[in-house]
């Protein structure tokens, strides 16, 4: 792999100073990054090494590095790039560590949708139901965590009505094939926060780390309820709304995502 620095889309993703008084509990640090490893791997997200994740805070793109533990990795072992200057800032001392190969695949999608995180898991419900479902679309509705999803054309939460829709894509032997397929789903799916890799996992990405990391949490419990639901023939969506919930839910739906520009 040649050096990020020189991957076209890092070279090209600028920051997005226009956006102020998010929604968030705080800037992204080392610190939390690895904790944050840690979080995911007991969740079951990251085992074998598997999994990554990517987030730029201020002026700095942090990125896991590749095939270490992550429920292990210590702050010196985060590669920390400079976005205005294209530089690498830090990197793990043992030069035979790499970036995660999903770094082209994080500066692809921060840069085409102005996500500043992207969360790369390996649950067992993300792999499981792209077999269960064999199209190119996993969709769901009337879920009470849909309203936990960034909807990147209003800049608000979804409705516990609306149909979330996750694009798959099939496998490939190696991450950065994955490039081309995900460029499409982002200018064929623009809605979208996440899609899905077939017998693989999932990518999820969002405005903030936090929204992120709520998205992904949020689709991780659809994917396993979807299971259970398409195990037992109930249609993962229905038909008709709930127009007075949704009303009421409204305040809320603009709160989670407040002072967060649509990307
Ligand atoms: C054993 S995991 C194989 C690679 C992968 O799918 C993954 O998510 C981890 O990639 P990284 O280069 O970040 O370790
Ligand atoms: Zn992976």
């Amino acid at each position: 792999m040649t050096e990020f620095v020189n991957d076209a889309n890092f070279k090209e993703l600028v920051m997005d100073t226009s956006i102020e008084n998010r929604n968030d509990e705080g800037p992204m640090t080392l610190e939390n990054f690895t904790k944050l490893m840690v979080q995911f791997y007991d969740l079951g997200w990251m085992r074998g090494s598997g999994g990554a994740m990517g987030c730029i805070s201020g002026n700095e793109l942090m990125i896991s590095p590749s095939a270490l533990q992550k429920e292990r990795i210590e702050k010196q072992d985060v590669f920390v790039y400079d976005i205005s200057q294209k530089t690498e800032v830090q990197r793990p001392a043992n030069k035979r560590i790499a970036v995660s190969s999903c770094s082209v695949l994080f500066s692809l999608i921060m840069k085409e949708t102005g996500s500043e995180c992207v969360i790369h898991t390996h649950s067992k419900s993300a792999n499981f139901i792209t077999q269960l479902i064999k199209g190119d679309t996993f969709e769901i509705s009337h879920q009470e965590y849909i309203k936990g999803i960034y909807d990147p054309f209003s800049g608000k939460a979804l409705k516990y009505s609306d149909t979330l829709t996750i694009p798959i894509i099939e496998n490939m032997p190696s991450e950065s094939q994955l490039l081309e397929p995900i460029r499409g789903v982002l200018e064929n799916h623009p809605q979208a926060i996440a899609v899905l890799v077939r017998n693989h996992g999932l990518f999820v990405w969002g405005p903030t780390w936090e929204s992120t990391k709520i998205m992904t949490e949020c689709i991780d419990y659809l994917l396993e309820l979807a299971i259970e639901m398409e195990k037992m023939s109930i249609p993962l969506v229905k038909e008709g709304g709930f127009e007075k919930e949704d009303n009421l839910s409204e305040k809320m739906r603009t709160l989670l995502f407040s002072g967060v520009a649509s990307v």
